[in-house]
C-alpha cells in the first residue's frame, strides 16, 4: 500500500547555540492541509528548512514522498512548491526574467498557469522584484510555487504581511488546489484564525518539542477552557490543568482532558471550547508545570 504520509521526520535533532530540537518526529498526511503553529522562535522555520533540505538535521531522518534527500533531492524538489517569508529571489530581476530561469528547473512547469496567477494577483511582469511590496513579493513567491503542478505545497508564514482581503483570497486558492485531488499543504502561521476554515490537522510545536498533531475535531474533544470561582481550586483540581490563570474574580485554566474536567467540576464551572491561541498561550505559560498566573 502507498505510504499515506507525504512528509516523515523521524527522531530529528538539531541544535543551535541556545536552542535545540530534540527527538522530533512528525507525519504529514497526504491530501490534507496541516497548519503548523507555535510562538516566536520555537523552531517552525528550522523544521520547515529541514523538510526542504535547506538545513540538515544533526541526527534523525527526513523523508518526503517516501524518499530521502541524499539520493533523491532532484525528484523531491520537482514535486514541491515552496513559499517562504524571506525573499531569496534574484531581486534585480523582473518577474518575467525570473520565470524564464525557474521554468527550466521544472519538468511540469506550466506557463499558462503562471500567467493566470500573475493576472489574479495583479503582479507587474516587468518591474524589478526589489521594488515589490512585501505582499507583492509573497504573491510572486506563491505564483512561482503554484506554477509547476506541485503535489506538496510547503509555506513558511505565507499570510504574514498580507492584508485581510488577500489572506482570504489565498485561502480560497488553497481550497481550489485541494479540490483538484491529492495536493498536500503544510504551512506555518501565527494567524491561527486562518486555520479554522482550511486546516484538517494542526501540528503544534513549543520550544523545539512536538506537542501534538491532531485534527481540529480531536482538539475540540480533548481540550477545554475551564472558568470558575477560586474556591473550586485545590492542589488536586489544579493538577488537571496545563496552566491556570487566577484573577481577583476567579480562575481560567486549560485542560487537555475535557471529559475529566466535566466530571470533576460538573455544573460548578463553565467549560468552553478553547481557541488555538488559548492552547498556545496556556501551553507556553505551563511549560513550568502548574504555573499560576496572577494577573
Ligand atoms: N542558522 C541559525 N543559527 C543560529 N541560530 C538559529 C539559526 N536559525 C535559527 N536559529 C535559532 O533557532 C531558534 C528557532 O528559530 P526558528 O526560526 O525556527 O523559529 P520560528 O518558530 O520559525 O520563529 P518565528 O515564528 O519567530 O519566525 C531561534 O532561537 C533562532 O534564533
Amino acid at each position: 500500500m502507498e505510504n499515506q504520509n507525504v512528509i516523515e521526520l523521524r527522531h530529528v535533532s538539531k541544535s543551535f547555540d541556545g536552542f535545540f530540537i530534540e527527538d522530533f518526529s512528525l507525519d504529514v498526511k497526504k491530501g490534507f492541509v496541516t497548519g503548523f503553529i507555535g510562538g516566536n522562535g520555537v523552531g517552525k522555520s528550522t523544521t520547515i528548512k529541514m523538510i526542504m533540505n535547506l538545513l540538515q538535521p544533526d541526527s534523525g531522518s527526513v523523508s518526503v514522498f517516501g524518499l530521502d534527500y541524499e539520493n533523491h533531492e532532484k525528484e523531491i524538489k520537482q514535486r514541491i512548491g515552496f513559499v517562504f517569508d524571506e525573499s531569496v529571489f534574484y531581486e534585480n530581476l523582473t518577474l518575467a526574467e525570473l520565470k524564464e530561469i525557474v521554468k527550466r528547473a521544472y519538468v511540469k512547469w506550466d506557463d499558462s498557469l503562471f500567467y493566470d496567477y500573475v493576472n489574479k494577483f495583479n503582479l507587474p511582469l516587468n518591474k524589478k522584484i526589489k521594488t515589490f511590496s512585501k505582499g507583492m513579493a509573497i504573491k510572486a513567491s506563491l505564483t512561482i510555487a503554484l506554477s509547476h503542478h506541485a503535489e506538496l505545497i510547503v509555506m513558511d508564514e505565507p499570510t504574514s504581511g498580507l492584508d485581510p482581503i488577500f489572506r482570504r483570497e489565498l485561502l480560497e486558492i488553497l481550497h481550489q488546489l485541494l479540490q483538484d485531488g491529492d495536493t498536500t499543504i503544510f504551512f506555518s502561521t501565527h494567524i491561527t484564525t486562518d486555520l479554522d476554515s482550511i486546516a484538517d490537522y494542526i501540528t503544534f510545536i513549543h520550544d523545539g518539542e512536538h506537542i501534538f498533531t491532531k485534527d481540529l475535531y480531536q482538539i475540540e474533544e480533548e481540550y477545554a477552557i475551564v472558568k470558575g470561582g477560586l474556591e473550586l481550586l485545590d492542589q488536586d483540581t489544579e493538577q488537571e490543568f496545563i496552566a491556570t490563570r487566577k484573577t481577583a474574580y476567579g480562575f481560567e485554566a486549560l485542560t487537555s482532558n475535557k471529559r475529566k474536567a466535566e466530571e470533576v467540576f460538573g455544573e460548578m464551572a463553565l467549560i468552553e471550547a478553547p481557541t488555538l491561541e488559548d492552547i498556545m498561550y496556556y501551553t507556553k505559560k505551563g511549560a513550568v508545570p502548574h504555573v499560576q498566573l496572577n494577573t
